[in-house]
């Protein structure tokens, strides 16, 4: 089976190379191409065999399942590309969550999927959100997930849910990032522990509690009941927590959402007739 991907910046680089290194496709199998080359070629020097395409087209005429890796206003430029090659057996596979099954299915007359990544499956961890269009089949979609679950766990959603559980599953660790990175900005400046100290604790913690969530069953709740010890310490900090964050998590969906509304119109535009 060839695999094509369109796209090679950060997200087609990671999902290439996690494919590679989980042994799920072999370099020869791949073909791939990029607006700007040097991205390609380092990816080809990486992975002998890897065909960096001369166009669009050529990714599009020689693989079964193609991968979209472009930003959601480069879509419409990339289908317009493909359009006549693609042809109905042919599995394409969005990645980006504001470009719709409907504009896909559209203008392409193959099978369409969106399935959106995460930087974890960079670590062979963390979930695939998969969104199947209408003329996806039962053994597409087997196919599709037994490619994925090389470097992830498949888990199927809903269209509409596309950008809750994006957030959760793919910008979630940019916001974890975010909470670790301050809060051990406030630990180096009031107890001068080393950065690299305080970091190397907090990937651990990090770690090890989504082991517990995971493989260990716990539930969030139980996982605080179980560290909370009555009258200690971890009590007085869940209190301050739970009395200061006010609605900052409905303010972090709802801006989320406004701009994925925002791309949608900017999308519903450059795909109508
Ligand atoms: N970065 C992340 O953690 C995640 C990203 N995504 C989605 O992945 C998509 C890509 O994101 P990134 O890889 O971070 O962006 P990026 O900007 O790093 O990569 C996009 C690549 O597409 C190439 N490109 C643009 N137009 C092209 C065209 N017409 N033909 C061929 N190549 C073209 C660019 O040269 C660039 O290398 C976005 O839609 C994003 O929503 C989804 C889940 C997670
Ligand atoms: O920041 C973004 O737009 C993408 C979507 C999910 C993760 N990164």
């Amino acid at each position: 089976m060839k695999v094509g991907f369109i796209g090679t910046g950060t997200m087609g680089s990671i999902l290439i190379d996690a494919f590679i290194r989980s042994g799920a496709l072999e370099p020869q199998q791949i073909v791939a191409s990029n607006r700007t080359k040097p991205k390609l070629q380092q990816l080809s020097n990486c992975y002998p065999g890897l065909k960096i395409a001369c166009d669009n087209i050529e990714v599009a005429s020689s693989s079964q399942i193609l991968f979209i890796c472009v930003k959601p206003l480069e879509f419409k430029k990339v289908i317009d590309d493909i359009r006549s090659a693609v042809t109905n057996e042919q599995i394409v596979i969005s990645i980006t969550s504001p470009v719709q099954i409907k504009h896909l299915e559209s203008r392409l007359s193959c099978k369409i999927a969106k399935v959106i990544p995460s930087i974890t499956n960079s670590a062979r961890s963390g979930a695939s959100l998969c969104i199947y269009g209408s003329r996806i089949t039962r053994e597409d979609r087997l196919l599709i997930e037994q490619l994925i679950s090389h470097i992830s766990t498949p888990i199927v959603v809903r269209e509409t849910h596309t950008r809750i559980t994006s957030d959760i599953s793919s910008c979630g660790p940019a916001f974890l990032a975010f909470f670790l990175e301050k809060w051990i900005d406030a630990a180096v400046e009031m107890t001068g522990i080393e950065r690299s100290s305080a970091s190397f604790l907090a990937a651990e913690m990090l770690l090890g509690t989504g082991k517990l969530l995971t493989e260990g069953g716990y539930s969030l709740e139980e996982l605080q009941r179980r560290v909370t010890v009555p009258g200690g310490i971890t009590a007085e900090g869940l209190s301050l927590l739970s009395n200061n964050i006010g609605d900052v998590f409905h303010q972090l969906i709802r801006v989320t959402h406004d701009k994925y509304e925002e791309d949608i119109v900017k999308i519903n535009d450059l795909f109508s007739p």
